[in-house]
């Protein structure tokens, strides 16, 4: 038994449980945990859609049905034992006292707020009034706010019913193992520490491309554009970890603050050094302002002001209707001061670099130049790989490890409030820009102008 603030959560409620992410990614979750023995409390989907019980555990089944390749029957019919309807309006005082007549033996509910943020406000008021946020946790998604100034607004809204430490910011890339794994890889071994800085890297560049367009959120999708979809949060995540200072201990608030403070060390983005594009035909999407300047491509340079990376250039790019799926992390080291062996002719250049896999096919490369076979001394690229599901078989999927987290009170994978202020605060200069957005053809690299300025990116490996 911990402290209160650890004690395990004895009610999950879903707001918002007839939408895209409980479908996709939250249903499969509870169902994972039911599976490892981690989740048997009551779990109560509320939305304004009239469902009952029965058509809660329905589509519950579909949804687990579409990712998991075989339905464990006995696990399922104790999710579905546990789950419940609530339906109602959000700006209707009785649907959170029902909630909490439902709620009256739990003395530690979460609260997931899977809903448009418009409307997170009148949730957290909802749940205040009737004495539930007194003894529950919220779990927020991203985006968090549109800018700088609503993120402060949405996070005065939330501290004004929930402490702190209640309070659950996600960023589903911090519940990947994936991308934890690039913290381990710098902070549990030795080997590349010494080489990580403006001495040795020369440039890092990420890359999250997705092959599928909106994938009909093209609504939401428009009020939002991929800067604050991914870049804001996801993308400014994996640049932390890479360029963090390691943390002063184990715990959770060194790792956070470690986190904070090299975000801190970024200046804000130039509109200068930023291409958006928005791909053909994304305009006669359902949902889409005919005359939609949103970006669905953004790739931008950014700079750590920080002793440690001074002039090496980080090169992020993200788009959709890529031609393919991949999120990828490439340091690119320096060239040798003295190159003595040339690369062998027809090859490509000095490989020198760590490739980190962190979507599908999750995993490291590391390109380095060997000795070419035959009497010239010259050198070609190599790949040194691991792929870490085939070293370790399945790994938790993000969101069934946050919200296993968030029922144990545990913040590690989840963003400090100052962290994401940072976020907004290093994209601000890009939010709502008035030039136009560049045309690109799906299945392109995005716009022409963007290979421009990285000088070449590597090409993602597209598994
Ligand atoms: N989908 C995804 O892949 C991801 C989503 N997110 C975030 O998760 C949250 C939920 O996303 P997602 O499930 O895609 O959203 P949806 O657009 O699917 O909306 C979720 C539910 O919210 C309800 N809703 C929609 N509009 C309103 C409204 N104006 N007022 C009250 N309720 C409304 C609807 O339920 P009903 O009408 O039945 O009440 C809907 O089913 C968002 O904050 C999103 O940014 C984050 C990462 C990925
Ligand atoms: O938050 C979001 O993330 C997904 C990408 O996440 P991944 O885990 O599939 O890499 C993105 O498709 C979506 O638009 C965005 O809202």
């Amino acid at each position: 038994m911990g402290s209160a603030m650890h004690m395990r959560s004895d009610a999950v409620v879903l707001f918002g449980v007839t939408g895209d992410l409980v479908s996709k990614k939250l249903f499969p979750a509870l169902y994972e945990l039911t599976r490892r023995d981690r989740l048997d409390v009551p779990v109560i989907g509320v939305a304004r859609s009239p469902w009952d019980d029965q058509q809660l555990v329905t589509m519950a089944r579909k949804s687990v049905t579409e990712v998991t390749d075989e339905i464990d029957d006995e696990t399922f019919d104790r999710l579905a034992d546990n789950l419940s309807m609530i339906s109602g309006n959000y700006a209707d005082p009785t649907t959170y006292q029902r909630l909490a007549e439902r709620l009256r033996d739990a003395e530690r509910p979460v609260f997931y707020l899977a809903i448009p943020p418009a409307v997170f406000g009148s949730v957290v008021e909802g749940l205040a009034a009737v004495g539930l946020a007194d003894r529950g946790r919220a779990i927020v998604e991203k985006p968090f706010g549109r800018d700088l100034e609503s993120s402060r607004e949405l996070e005065r809204t939330l501290a004004s019913a929930f402490a702190s430490e209640r309070v659950f910011r996600i960023d589903h890339y911090l519940g990947k193992e994936a991308v934890e794994s690039l913290y381990a890889f710098r902070f549990a071994n030795r080997l590349f520490e010494p080489l990580w800085n403006n001495e040795h890297i020369d440039n890092i560049q990420v890359t999250l491309a997705e092959g599928f367009g909106t994938q009909g959120r093209a609504g939401f999708y428009d009020t939002v554009g991929a800067t604050r979809d991914v870049l804001q949060n996801h993308i400014l995540q994996v640049v932390a970890l890479i360029a963090m200072e390691a943390p002063a201990s184990e715990d959770t608030a060194a790792f956070r603050e470690a986190e904070a403070a090299v975000l801190r060390q970024v200046a804000p983005l130039s509109p200068e050094s930023t291409v958006r594009g928005q791909y053909a035909g994304y305009r006669d999407e359902p949902g889409v302002a005919a005359d939609s300047n949103t970006e669905t491509f953004v790739s931008t340079r950014l700079t750590v002001d920080s002793p440690r990376w001074a002039g090496v250039p980080f090169y992020l790019r993200t788009g959709k209707s890529l031609p393919g799926t991949a999120t990828e992390v490439v340091v690119e080291f320096k060239q040798p001061q003295r190159p003595l062996i040339p690369a062998e002719r027809g090859t490509v250049g000095l490989a020198n670099l760590l490739r980190f896999r962190l979507g599908r096919g999750d995993g490291i490369t590391m390109s380095i130049q060997a000795k070419s076979p035959g009497a010239e001394v010259a050198s070609r690229p190599v790949d040194l790989s691991v792929d870490f599901g085939a070293a370790f078989g399945r790994r938790q999927e993000a969101y069934e490890r946050l919200l296993d987290d968030a029922m144990d009170g545990q913040h590690l994978r989840f963003a400090r409030a100052e962290t994401i202020e940072q976020e907004w605060r290093i994209v601000e200069p890009i939010l709502d820009l008035s030039t136009a957005v560049q045309s690109y053809e799906k299945g392109s690299w995005g716009p022409a102008d963007a290979d421009a300025l990285a000088g070449g990116w590597h090409t993602p490996d597209l598994r």
